[in-house]
């Protein structure tokens, strides 16, 4: 891995929230999110990832990009461990969140879901209403008990995702009434609405047209003061747009991970360079 990032100086820290150590890398000024080593998946006899290394930093937008079939969003199943889920899985390699490899035994899956949340390529509200659809989570997991705790729980979430003005008279319409743009918000709510660390995103413009992807670029930028987010784009424009750091994957590996500036305007490699140009892809 040509990486610019990952390889500086880092020193150690507590983590407010869960007092496990986390780590600071001084020379960009951000605390790290996941650290991944030495990370290989194979689905049944077919290696997708080989040795992926990467600091993911907190409050920070990562853009995962490569052609497809590289392995990125099978990498980006892996920081919720969705891909448990998937027969014949297999992992080596660490997955850390505050020094806890995400992948060990004792881990509870739940529990890490709603540290690492997700939004998909297409918009999958539940079917059930506006309102339902931000607060079943919140509830499932005890976070809110009392009525009026609730109400002010689904309105900051919908807020948050840049929806409230748009749904605050009919809460209780289907979620699935809106339209795509809307509702891929409306699945952002849902995903902040349980106050994740990091939410991922695997390709979460992709389905919606160019003012609902500039709605939902303009949100990741916003949604970024509070919560670190991963993202899968095949748009590089969109990377170049709302990533902080950009990962480059090819055949499963990480090729480069840097700055997105350096990344787009002086790639370090020359794969890196050609994809970005359009030269394959
Ligand atoms: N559920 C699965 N079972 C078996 N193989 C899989 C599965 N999901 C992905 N793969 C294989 O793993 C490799 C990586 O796929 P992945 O979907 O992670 O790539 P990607 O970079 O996200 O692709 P795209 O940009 O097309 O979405 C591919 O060879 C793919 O065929």
């Amino acid at each position: 891995m040509n990486s610019q990032v990952a390889e500086r100086e880092m020193t150690s820290m507590t983590s407010q929230r869960t007092g496990q150590p986390v780590t600071r890398n001084e020379q960009v000024g951000h605390d790290l999110s996941v650290r991944v080593r030495d990370l290989s998946l194979w689905y049944g006899e077919h290696q997708a990832l080989h040795n992926v290394n990467i600091d993911i930093y907190q409050k920070n937008v990562t853009a995962l990009i490569g052609p497809s079939g590289c392995g990125k969003s099978t990498f980006l199943r892996c920081l919720n461990r969705m891909n448990d889920l998937i027969r014949n899985v297999r992992i080596q390699g660490r997955v850390e969140m505050d020094g806890r490899d995400v992948n060990e035994p004792k881990m509870d899956e739940v529990a890490l879901r709603r540290r690492v949340g997700m939004v998909f390529q297409k918009p999958n509200p539940f079917p059930k209403s506006i309102f339902e659809n931000v607060a079943y989570a919140p509830r499932m997991h005890d976070l809110v008990s009392r009525k009026a705790d609730q109400d002010e729980l689904v309105e900051r979430s919908l807020r948050d995702a840049g929806l409230w003005e748009e749904v605050k008279d009919k809460l209780h319409q289907p979620g699935t009434s809106l339209s795509g743009g809307q509702q891929q918000r409306l699945c952002i709510a849902r995903a902040i609405a349980v106050q994740p660390d990091v939410i991922l995103m695997d390709e979460p413009t992709s389905a919606l047209d160019p003012i609902s992807t500039a709605t939902i670029e303009d949100l990741m930028d916003k949604l970024k003061k509070q919560f670190t987010i991963v993202t899968v784009t095949h748009n590089m424009q969109q990377a170049a747009r709302v990533a902080d750091y950009t990962a480059f994957f090819h055949l499963g590996e990480i090729i480069e991970y840097n700055d997105t500036k350096t990344m787009f305007s002086n790639p370090h490699t020359k794969k890196a360079e050609d994809y970005i140009t359009g030269r394959f892809g």
